[in-house]
């Protein structure tokens, strides 16, 4: 695990002339685009996969205070840290000693950055009053803010959605209090709570937080291109992008954009062998964090989306596409598992180039 001290000025990879680094307290990122905290997703191996693939950030999937302060293994397991530059553990809760101990535990565990989750649409999380419920009573997220960053050395980021529906769009004030309160960058997902993921983000209701806060602003919700980044920057005005789904299946898409953002050059999909090289290695890393039995129902998601992405990349028919997808996702043996794959991505190569 790399260590990252305190009151060292921290780069993740070179920076590229033009735009100056953006920075979260004394950490420098390296680029502009993050990868979305997603529960059950951004794993250690998929994080780490990521950011070698050249993500500015990516944020651990959140973590729930009280069982990381109790020691539950699947949350201890979620704050793993990468090696490949700042390691960001996201927390939810809804009491602030719980934020504030968990806080400290995954400082102690090499976090470099702690994220507060007020976005989460699920109802499991809403209804203990966590995620994005949050957002109903700002007086309450304001004692966990002030919690968390009173517990921790580290720089503490927040996100968070517009607000809880359309007639409390209140994520203007609560981003104004949180940097108040010493809150060092904001993301905001261009929905309300309401919206879950209906409808199409609203990069451009955005701008309010921007006009109502100093500190780095980052856009999140729908980006799934170069295009989409700098129209949803424009729109904004926001600092940076954050690319949840759009990077499921494309490990090296938040790289490629970020890459893009500094020098204007545009950069080809990956080779099918290179896709299937990190697929391989990421269905390996997951299985050897989970083992095999629980590793095999994590995996398959990866499996999934990344023969979609291949099989539209090479223009196999639908057809093709569903008999490797059955092929390799009802597999349990992950040796079988490799040579399908193998046998998959010859076949999309051959397709690409008929
Ligand atoms: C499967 C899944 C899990 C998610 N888990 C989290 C989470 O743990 N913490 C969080 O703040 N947001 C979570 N989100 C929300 C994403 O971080 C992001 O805000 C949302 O997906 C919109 O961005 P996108 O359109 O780029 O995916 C999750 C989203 C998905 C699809």
């Amino acid at each position: 695990m790399t260590r990252w001290r305190q009151n060292e000025q921290l780069v993740t990879r070179p920076t590229v002339t033009g735009s100056p680094p953006l920075r979260i307290g004394k950490i420098a990122v390296a680029n502009r685009v993050l990868l979305a905290p997603m529960s059950g997703i951004t794993d250690a191996p998929f994080r780490k996969q990521v950011a070698a693939l050249g993500a500015g950030l990516v944020v651990s999937e959140m973590t729930a205070s009280e069982d990381l302060v109790q020691g539950r293994a699947m949350s201890v397991r979620r704050c793993d840290a990468i090696d490949d530059g700042p390691h960001v553990v996201q927390l939810a809760g809804c009491e602030p000693h719980w934020m504030a101990e968990a806080a400290r535990i995954a400082e102690a565990g090499g976090a470099d950055i702690i994220d507060i989750n007020m976005g989460c649409p699920a109802r499991h999380v809403t209804g203990g009053q966590s995620g994005s419920a949050l957002m109903r009573d700002l007086d309450h997220a304001l004692t966990l803010i002030e919690a968390t960053i009173g517990a921790v050395r580290v720089p503490v980021t927040l996100k968070m959605r517009l607000g809880w529906d359309d007639r409390s769009r209140n994520a203007p004030e609560l981003a104004r209090r949180a940097e108040a309160a010493g809150v060092q960058l904001v993301t905001v997902h261009g929905r309300t709570r309401s919206q879950f993921y209906k409808g199409e983000a609203d990069w451009r209701a955005v701008r309010a937080v921007r006009d109502a806060v100093g500190i780095p602003l980052v856009v999140n919700g729908d980006i799934t291109s170069y295009q989409m980044a700098v129209e949803a920057l424009d729109q904004s005005g926001a600092d940076a992008v954050m690319i949840g789904r759009g990077a499921q299946g494309q490990p090296w898409l938040p790289g490629q954009i970020g890459r893009r953002l500094q020098t204007g050059i545009a950069e080809a999909m990956p080779s099918l062998t290179d896709q299937l090289a990190y697929l391989r290695a990421l269905y390996d890393g997951v299985l050897g964090l989970y083992g095999e039995r629980i590793g095999l129902r994590h995996a398959r998601k990866h499996l999934g989306w990344s023969l979609d992405v291949a099989a539209a990349a090479s223009g196999a028919p639908p057809a093709t596409l569903k008999r490797w997808r059955t092929t390799i996702l009802t597999d349990d043996s992950p040796t079988r598992v490799h040579h399908a794959l193998t046998d998959a991505y010859d076949d999309f190569a051959w397709r690409a180039a008929a």
